[in-house]
């Protein structure tokens, strides 16, 4: 036993040599077991500590990952992070690829400032709504697909930190984390929407159908940029909101105008549906900056020849009316539409009385 003892460790061989040359009385209880548990304790600490140091080391570095697996083991805090992270329309994916660890907050939590998506927004109205919007403190990102929209409309926003743009097509689904959503993308001239009227179509349907479908997700609020075409060629005059309009299915402009009617149901199904907050703006025609000289629109035309010193074209019996406005008027009625607590169905001369009247009623209502 003794020759074993020497065996195993040189601690112990040192042990042994101070033993039997000491001066204290030889103890037999101390060899008569050396694989008892004291033994074992008192001879072999250097390996407990040994495994000791191991043992924690091992913590330490799988400790990370695996809170990483399971974070219902962490604060609710580091939870929510979580849940945000695995929803696909969350921007909380963009601070999570990152590498932050759970329950380590980012420094943009907190400062809560205002995301709006405006679809179309390079185009002539978009891009003077976007530059109200970004004066007005918010964070903007445009969707366009460039069909009638320009970059140069929103050249001196680049490089502003709260100005993005995406080059998309409404007509497919697009996730993003956004709390308002202005819908404007579709061509609005009549040469425009005529160039491709089964485009025209889908973009009103289905690029609607796109941004209502994540306006419920994000539980964004939705304005819809209708036309006063909705009326097709109308038996009455003014048109109020309350006209039903005189509608053809199936003519030259009916991509369009159908197209608007249809985007606008799906808004109001949306709303009594899915509870999505609406809201329905019927434009009329608008001019100012930014309008192509070749839009085709009647002021544009009208500019386009007199610069030219060329007579003015007028189609028609030249009998036709048509209410105008200035594109920063309507600019400035979006915006107080978004932000009012009416939903539905409203045109520039709408009266503050009916805005009133439904808002008391709630958001969802019929014509
Ligand atoms: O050179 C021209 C152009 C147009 N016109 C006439 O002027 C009137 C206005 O026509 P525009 O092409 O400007 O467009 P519209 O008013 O018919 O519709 C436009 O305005 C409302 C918006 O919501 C629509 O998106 C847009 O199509 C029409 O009666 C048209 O025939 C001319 O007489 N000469």
């Amino acid at each position: 036993m003794m020759k074993q003892s020497h065996k195993q460790t040189s601690v112990n061989h040192r042990r042994e040599d101070e033993i039997s040359t000491s001066t204290q009385s030889y103890s037999p209880k101390m060899l008569k077991h050396p694989r008892s548990i004291p033994y074992i304790f008192k001879e072999q600490r250097l390996l407990f500590i040994l495994v000791g140091i191991l043992i924690g080391s091992a913590f330490f570095i799988f400790q990370p990952t695996l809170s990483r697996l399971n974070p219902s083991t962490h604060s609710s805090i580091s939870t929510s992070i979580y849940h945000r992270h695995q929803d696909p329309a969350s921007g909380s994916l963009r601070f999570a690829s990152k590498g932050s660890f759970p329950g380590r907050v980012p420094a943009a939590i907190g400062k809560k400032r205002r995301r709006i998506v405006v679809t179309g927004g390079a185009g002539f109205v978009g891009s003077h709504l976007v530059d109200k919007l970004i004066s007005l403190g918010d964070e903007v990102i445009v969707i366009d697909n460039f069909f009638t929209g320009r970059k140069d409309n929103l050249a001196h926003l680049f490089g502003n930190p709260r100005f993005e743009l995406i080059r998309h097509d409404v007509v497919d689904p697009i996730l993003l984390e956004v709390d308002q959503i202005y819908h404007l993308a579709c061509p609005a001239s009549p040469v425009h929407y005529k160039y491709n009227p089964i485009k025209t179509i889908k973009t009103n349907v289905m690029g609607t159908l796109n941004m209502l479908g994540l306006a419920k997700r994000v539980g964004a609020r939705f304005l819809l940029t209708s036309t006063s075409e909705v009326y097709g060629d109308p038996l009455e005059h003014p048109q109020k909101e309350t006209y039903w309009g005189n509608v053809n299915p199936i003519g030259e402009r009916s991509c369009y105008d159908e197209g608007k009617r249809t985007a606008e149901t799906l808004a109001m199904d949306y709303n009594r549906g899915a509870d999505v907050e609406v809201r329905i703006a019927r434009i009329f025609n608008t001019y100012g900056p930014r309008m192509c000289l070749d839009d085709g629109r009647v002021v544009s035309n009208f500019v386009a020849q007199a610069i030219r010193k060329q007579p003015m074209t007028v189609y028609g019996d030249g009998k036709q009316t048509r209410s105008f406005q200035y594109v920063s008027d309507l600019v400035d009625g979006l915006v107080a539409l978004m932000e009012g607590r009416a939903c539905g169905t409203f045109q520039p001369w709408q009266s503050r009385r009916v805005h009133h009247a439904r808002a008391r009623r709630g958001c969802q209502r019929d014509h």
